[in-house]
């Protein structure tokens, strides 16, 4: 059992081609990076799967739970694109918050609001008003806001933007820890940074799956010629110009 998409259309306006047609979509063990170009559909597939918005048609299950359900928003996390601070909240605070928002009791949220972001290396940061940090580190703080409350299933929208290349590392290595037990799926525009350490790689192009399976079967359709460590960026480009079907259902 996992995230499940099936046959899912949903778009922006009812006189607009919808993004997602008729999509279906499992997603494997362990981390599944989504890559695509800008306008894919990568963060309406996210936001679909973290039951931000429901589905036009189809349905969005998790471990058998419906979307929707208050069981399923609590096994699923989501961290959006973009992490807006409230300049009345601190960094724990904010993260005890969400946790409250998910289902936790306030007392645990608030006392295991700083693990989460100890995970995340901004213990030093836990009292300073989340206006006041920087892009990273608002987005470090969605990374542990997804922690907190113990999700089973982690969506994250572009999470290492705006991230040094340490806390990059901080945060592959946090990932590698959960991925045996939390799924991961995540949306990066960082081919060549992350697919390597992916176990699975979907391509998303005009809505469509145009690749999905393991790092390796990425990686193999880089030319043999590709340069060293451009393995990633030469399989992806490979597979978006061999994707570029037009679309003739839209
Ligand atoms: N709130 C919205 N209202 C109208 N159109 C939208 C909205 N959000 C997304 N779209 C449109 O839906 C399409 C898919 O957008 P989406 O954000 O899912 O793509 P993406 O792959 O995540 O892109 P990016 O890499 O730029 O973040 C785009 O054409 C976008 O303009």
């Amino acid at each position: 059992m996992t995230l499940e998409l099936v046959s899912c259309t949903h778009g922006y306006g009812r006189r607009r081609p919808p993004v997602l047609k008729d999509f279906s979509y499992r997603l494997p063990d362990g981390l599944t990076v989504l890559l695509g170009p800008n306008g894919a559909g990568k963060s309406t597939l996210l936001k679909l799967a973290a039951s931000v918005t429901r589905p036009r048609r189809g349905t969005v299950t998790f471990d058998g739970l419906d979307a929707g359900s208050t069981q399923y928003r609590q096994a699923v996390a989501w961290m959006p694109q973009n992490i807006i601070p409230m300049r009345s909240l601190t960094a724990r605070e904010y993260v005890a918050y969400v946790g409250w928002l998910k289902g936790m009791n306030r007392r645990d949220a608030w006392e295991q609001a700083p693990q989460a972001l100890a995970r995340v290396e901004l213990s030093s940061q836990a009292d300073t008003k989340t206006n006041r940090l920087s892009g990273g580190q608002l987005r470090r703080v969605g990374v542990a806001c997804a922690l907190v409350h113990g999700a089973r299933l982690l969506l994250l929208d572009e999470p290492t933007a705006g991230m040094d290349p340490r806390q990059r590392r901080v945060f592959r290595d946090i990932l590698t820890e959960l991925t045996p037990t939390v799924r991961v799926l995540m949306s990066t525009h960082d081919v060549a940074d992350l697919a390597e350490e992916a176990d699975q790689v979907t391509v998303l192009y005009d809505g469509r799956i145009v690749h999905t399976g393991e790092t390796r079967a990425f990686l193999a359709h880089a030319p043999r010629d590709a340069a060293p460590g451009r393995a990633a960026e030469a399989a992806y480009t490979a597979i978006l110009e061999g994707g570029l079907v037009p679309r003739l259902d839209g």
